[in-house]
């Protein structure tokens, strides 16, 4: 971090946060999964690390929330180690979509049946099939402890009232599971597989696990803090491509252009974004536009690409 430009950011984000607040009314919290909308419709709230350990935070930071979305670049990476590429995507594309994240349109429409890419709700239940593990409770607790080692934080853990939430509410889930399984897509157990999906989704964070997360996706795969290597640099490059392509569901072009860095949201409100070489970031906000993205988070991420000139492109 520059100093002039950490100078500003410790004056400023604040005040950016309490200017992007203002929109939470203007958007709505989840609730198809019930106990999501119990979340403060108006918290805003970002922290964001650099590789010395510098941080900033404002706003709502003391906030727990699940990871939902998020985590799918996470097992990306993880079915990544455990099987390489080729596996991987004989099972998944590579192609944003254009659809809602949960649509199963295209499983139908598109041969050979398989979803178009990880970071959608159909691709996402695919790469929870490759996690390895002796049974769905090993993958999940290989899955939190990868989730623990790249926050640095051993407490990680599940939000059970989220995860039964989701399970017993899970139709549209569930049927996409049982079309991947018919269109041989998935290996094992349909309800197994899902599960390991429902838990990853639902493991519980605050925006500085969040950032800390996306410090090593910016660093490539290395703990700048530690000094190790968590994850080989060719999976990083391909988790920030997705993020960049797919990641902010079907608003991810125009994510593009107004903010211009790669992140991946989730409906819980949270969206993991990072400046590569510099900073990792994590925000939430529950209240979500009509793409299903945090609205103040989108917002409060526009206005510090604009001010700072964040983006990539
Ligand atoms: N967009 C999201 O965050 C979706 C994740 C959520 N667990 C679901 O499957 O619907």
């Amino acid at each position: 971090m520059t100093t002039k430009e950490w100078n500003q950011l410790r004056k400023m984000l604040p005040q950016w946060v309490e200017e992007s607040r203002r929109h939470c009314f203007d958007g709505k919290v989840a609730s198809y999964i019930p106990e999501l909308s119990k979340a403060p419709i108006e918290a805003l709230g970002i922290h964001i690390l650099d590789g010395r350990g510098n941080a900033v935070s404002a706003g709502d930071c003391g906030l727990s929330f699940t990871m939902q979305s998020i985590s799918k670049v996470f097992t990306l990476i993880l079915a990544l180690i455990d099987n390489g590429e080729e596996a991987v995507f004989s099972k998944v594309g590579m192609e944003p979509t254009g659809d809602n994240f949960n649509s199963m349109l295209k499983l139908e429409l598109v041969q050979p049946g398989i979803p178009f890419n990880p970071l959608i709700n159909a691709g996402a239940i695919a790469i929870s099939s490759l996690i390895a593990g002796e049974s769905s409770l090993d993958k999940s607790a290989r899955v939190l402890r990868f989730f623990q080692l790249l926050a640095g934080n051993d407490s990680l853990d599940y939000d059970y009232d989220v995860y039964r939430s989701e399970s017993e509410t899970a139709n549209l889930n569930r049927s996409m599971g049982y079309l991947l399984k018919d269109n041989g897509v998935l290996e094992g157990d349909v309800e197994d597989v899902l599960d390991v999906y429902f838990r990853h989704c639902s493991i519980s964070v605050t925006c500085s696990d969040l950032a800390k997360m996306a410090l090593v996706l910016a660093s490539n795969g290395k703990d700048p803090l530690s000094g190790k290597q968590l994850i080989p640099r060719r999976y990083v490059q391909i988790a920030k491509t997705f993020m960049t392509t797919c990641g902010m569901y079907n608003a991810s072009g125009e994510f593009a252009i107004q903010v211009g860095l790669p992140a991946k949201s989730g409906v819980s409100g949270g969206i993991l974004t990072m400046l590569p070489g510099r900073y990792g970031i994590g925000l939430v906000g529950p209240s979500l536009n009509r793409k299903g993205n945090s609205i103040a988070g989108v917002e409060l991420l526009q206005k510090l690409s604009q001010q700072l000139d964040w983006s990539l492109f």
